[in-house]
C-alpha cells in the first residue's frame, strides 16, 4: 500500500496549494462537486474562522462533564445507533479505521477504535470528546459534512490543517425525521492509498450505515403511528424500505425519512423542515398515492405477501408499499388468523374489543354446517355481517340471497320464498317461479327481520330447515336444497316466543350459534368506520373527495346514538353538498357539529328550532346562517371558523339565498 508520509515538504506544498486555490476561487462561484465543497470550506477557514493552514491544530477535547451533557442530549440516538456503529466497526476495523459518531456540533459522543493505538487516537483527536467542528479543526470530514449537510470524503491534503494531511476521513450526516441534522457518522484511518478513489467504498459504506441509523431512529420515534414503506421494487420493499412515511390513521403525513422527503418533494408535496416558519401543510397519503387511505391501511390483510402496488398521483410511477402498524391498544390485540379468505370479516372492524371477539367467533363458524343468528340494534351492520360470513366461507362462489321479512307483503312472502308451479294460484306466473330458497341453493339465505315473519310461514320454513328440501306452491314433489341460513333480528326473540309470536323450535333451528353486534355508540373503532364508509361512498360516486381532519374530529366527537346507517347518511350528505374536493366541518349536517349541545330529551327538530328560532331552514343553510349572525356577517371570520375559503362562503350564501342585512331591500 503506498502511503503519504507527513513531512515538512508535504506540509509546505499543502499550505501553498490552499492559499493558491483560495485566491483562485475568489473570482468564481465554487462548483457543487466535492472539489468545490473542499475549496469552499478552505475559504471559510481563512475568511470566516481566521484559521492558518500552517498553524498546528492540536486536538481539542471538551471536559468530561460537558461530554456527558452532549451524550445525554444525544442519548435517544445513541441507543438506536449502537448496533449500527458496532457493525460498521466490525467491517472496517481490519483495515485499521476507527469509527466516530459526533453530535450536530461535531463533538465525538461515541468512539470505536483499536485499544493498542489509543495514544495516537487521542493525539490526533480521533477519540471520545474531541471537537471536529470546522471552525476549530478546519476542513475535515465531520466539520465540513455538518456545514454542507452531505456525505463526503476528506482525503489527505483535502484537510485544511497541514497536521491532518496523513488522514483519510469519510463522513455522512444522520438527519432526524424532520430533516434536522442529528449526528455525523465518520470512519478515519491514518494510512491509506494516495488516490482519493480508494475511499469510494468507504463512502458507500458510511452512507448506508448512516441511513440505517436514521431509519431505525425514525421507526422508533414514530412507532405509535402507521408507517408506510415504499420501494420501486416489489422484491426489495420488505427488506430495503427506501422511503418511510409516518401517517395518522386518517392518512395525514406527519414525517418522512430523508429519501421519503425527497420523494414527496419530487411529487410536489414538500414537508416543512424543522424550524421552518412555513405553516405546516398537512399532506395526505392520498396526495402521493393514487388510492384510498383504507387501501393503505388494509395492506397487511389484503394480499398474500402483504405488499401492494400503487401509482403515484402526479408522475404515475409505480411504487410497492408495505405497512408497519402501530401496536394495538391493550385488549384490542385479538386479530384473526392471517388468511386472505377472512378479509371480508376482517374489514368489518378495527380495534373494537367486542367486535374483535365477534369476528373471531364468526371466523370459526364460517364453514360450520350450522345456521347463525345475528343480533343487534337497527343499522348496526347485521346484513354486512351476513354478507361477510358468506364471502369468507366456502360458499362464496354460490348465491347470497337476502330477504327482508318485514318489508315483504305477507301475501307474497310464501310464493317468493318457496316458489310456485305454473298456474298454481290466481295471479301465479304462467311459467311458474323458482322461489328464493331454491335460488340460494348451495349458498347463503339471509333472512332479515326474522322476528317479523308470519307464524304460518315460520312453520313452513322450519320444515325446509329440518328436511333441507322445499315444496313450491302447487308442486307435488319437493326440491332438495343445500342451505346455510343466516337470520338477523333487532327484536328479542325470546320475548316473542313468550308472547306466542315466534316458534321456539324455529328459534333453536336458526340459532345454531349467535353473533351480537354492538351499537355504534359503544364502538372504539369509529374512526375506522368513518374512513371505510367515506371510501366506499367515494368509490360509488366515482369521486376522490377528501375528508379533512376537522370534519373527522367533529364526526369522532359526535355521540352517535347507535346506528351505522346514520353515520353513512351524514357522510353521504356531506359528500353530496361539499364544494370542491374536500369535506370540511362546515359540510357536515348541523347535528353532527353541534349535536352535543342539543337538549338531551329533545328530538332533532326540536333541538334545532329551539336553537335557531327557525325549524324550516335546511340544516346546512342553518349552520352557515348562524355562523354569519354570530360573527356579525364578517365573512372572513365565518370562513375561518368553518374552515372554508371566503369565495366558498359567498358562493354558498348565494346558492342558499342568504342575503346580508345591509344588502336586503326594504319593503
Ligand atoms: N363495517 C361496516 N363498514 C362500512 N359500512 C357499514 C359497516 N357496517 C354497516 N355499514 C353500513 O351501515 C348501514 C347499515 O348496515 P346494515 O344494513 O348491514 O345494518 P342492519 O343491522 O342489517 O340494518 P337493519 O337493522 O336496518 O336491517 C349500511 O349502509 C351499511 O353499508
Amino acid at each position: 500500500m503506498s502511503t503519504t508520509p507527513l513531512t515538512t515538504h508535504h506540509q509546505r506544498q499543502h499550505i501553498d496549494t490552499i492559499l493558491r486555490t483560495v485566491a483562485d476561487t475568489e473570482a468564481r462561484t465554487p462548483a457543487q462537486n466535492e472539489a468545490g465543497i473542499i475549496a469552499r470550506s478552505w475559504r471559510r477557514c481563512i475568511d470566516r474562522y481566521g484559521l492558518d493552514p500552517a498553524r498546528p491544530t492540536p486536538a481539542r477535547y471538551v471536559p468530561g462533564a460537558t461530554l456527558r451533557e452532549h451524550q445525554d442530549q444525544a442519548d435517544a440516538l445513541l441507543q438506536v445507533a449502537r448496533a449500527g456503529v458496532e457493525q460498521l466497526y466490525r467491517q472496517v476495523a481490519p483495515l485499521s479505521y476507527v469509527v466516530l459518531l459526533t453530535d450536530a456540533r461535531g463533538i465525538a459522543v461515541q468512539f470505536l477504535g483499536a485499544k493498542s493505538d489509543q495514544r495516537e487516537h487521542q493525539r490526533t483527536g480521533l477519540y471520545l470528546g474531541s471537537d471536529w467542528s470546522e471552525s476549530h479543526a478546519g476542513t475535515c470530514a465531520v466539520g465540513t459534512c455538518i456545514h454542507e449537510r452531505t456525505a463526503l470524503t476528506c482525503h489527505h491534503s483535502d484537510h485544511f490543517s497541514a497536521h491532518h494531511i496523513q488522514l483519510t476521513c469519510t463522513a455522512a450526516p444522520v438527519f432526524d425525521p424532520h430533516g434536522q441534522l442529528l449526528a455525523v457518522l465518520d470512519i478515519s484511518a491514518y494510512r491509506s492509498p494516495s488516490a482519493k478513489e480508494s475511499q469510494t467504498f468507504a463512502l458507500q459504506l458510511v452512507k448506508t450505515t448512516a441511513r440505517m441509523i436514521e431509519d431505525a431512529y425514525f421507526l422508533q420515534r414514530y412507532g405509535d403511528r402507521h408507517i408506510v414503506c415504499l420501494d420501486r421494487s416489489r422484491e426489495f420493499v420488505q427488506i430495503n424500505r427506501r422511503y418511510l412515511l409516518a401517517m395518522e390513521e386518517d392518512g395525514t403525513l406527519v414525517a418522512a425519512n430523508t429519501a421519503g422527503r425527497k420523494l414527496l418533494r419530487h411529487h410536489g408535496l414538500p414537508l416543512p423542515e424543522a424550524g421552518e416558519a412555513r405553516p405546516f401543510q398537512a399532506w395526505n397519503i392520498r396526495d402521493l398515492l393514487d388510492g384510498e387511505v383504507s387501501e393503505v391501511l388494509a395492506i397487511p390483510q389484503h394480499s398474500d405477501d402483504r405488499v401492494q402496488a400503487f401509482h403515484t398521483r402526479r408522475h404515475r410511477e409505480i411504487h410497492f408499499a408495505t405497512l408497519i402498524e402501530p401496536p394495538r391498544r391493550p385488549g384490542a390485540n385479538r386479530s384473526l388468523p392471517r388468511d386472505s379468505s377472512l378479509a371480508p370479516l376482517e374489514a368489518l372492524a378495527e380495534d373494537d374489543p367486542s367486535m374483535r371477539d365477534t369476528l373471531t367467533r364468526a371466523a370459526r363458524l364460517r364453514n360450520e354446517p350450522i345456521n347463525i343468528l345475528v343480533m343487534g340494534e337497527t343499522g348496526t351492520g347485521k346484513e354486512r355481517m351476513a354478507r361477510a360470513l358468506h364471502d369468507s366461507s366456502r360458499r362464496r362462489d354460490k348465491p347470497f340471497v337476502a330477504i327482508n321479512c318485514a318489508a315483504m307483503p305477507e301475501s307474497l312472502i310464501e310464493s317468493e320464498l318457496f316458489g310456485h308451479e305454473p298456474g298454481s294460484f290466481t295471479g301465479a306466473r304462467s311459467k311458474g317461479m323458482k322461489g328464493l330458497i331454491v335460488q340460494a341453493d348451495g349458498g347463503t339465505l339471509f333472512l332479515d327481520e326474522i322476528g317479523d315473519m308470519p307464524l304460518q310461514l315460520q312453520t313452513r320454513l322450519l320444515r325446509v330447515l329440518a328436511e333441507q328440501e322445499v315444496l313450491p306452491i302447487g308442486a307435488s314433489r319437493p326440491i332438495k336444497v343445500d342451505l346455510r341460513v343466516v337470520a338477523a333480528t333487532h327484536r328479542d326473540l325470546r320475548e316473542l316466543i313468550q308472547a306466542g309470536r315466534f316458534r321456539e323450535d324455529l328459534f333453536y333451528r336458526l340459532n345454531g350459534a349467535s353473533l351480537r353486534l354492538p351499537p355504534l355508540r359503544e364502538r372504539a373503532d369509529k374512526g375506522y368506520l368513518i374512513r371505510q364508509i367515506f371510501a366506499e361512498l367515494n368509490e360509488q360516486r366515482g369521486s376522490r373527495v377528501r375528508l379533512r381532519g376537522d370534519a373527522m374530529s367533529a364526526l369522532l366527537a359526535y355521540p352517535w346514538p347507535g346506528n351505522i346507517r346514520e353515520l353513512h347518511n351524514a357522510l353521504h350528505y356531506a359528500l353530496a353538498t361539499c364544494d370542491g374536493d374536500e369535506v370540511v366541518v362546515g359540510d357536515l349536517p348541523e347535528e353532527c357539529v353541534h349535536g352535543q349541545l342539543a337538549h338531551p330529551g329533545a328530538s332533532q327538530g326540536q333541538a334545532l328550532s329551539t336553537a335557531t328560532g327557525s325549524s324550516a331552514r335546511p340544516l346546512h343553510q342553518d349552520l352557515l346562517y348562524r355562523a354569519l349572525c354570530r360573527h356579525q356577517w364578517n365573512v372572513s371570520a365565518v370562513a375561518r371558523e368553518l374552515g372554508l375559503s371566503r369565495p366558498t362562503i359567498y358562493r354558498r350564501m348565494k346558492r342558499l339565498g342568504i342575503v346580508p342585512p345591509n344588502q336586503q331591500m326594504a319593503d
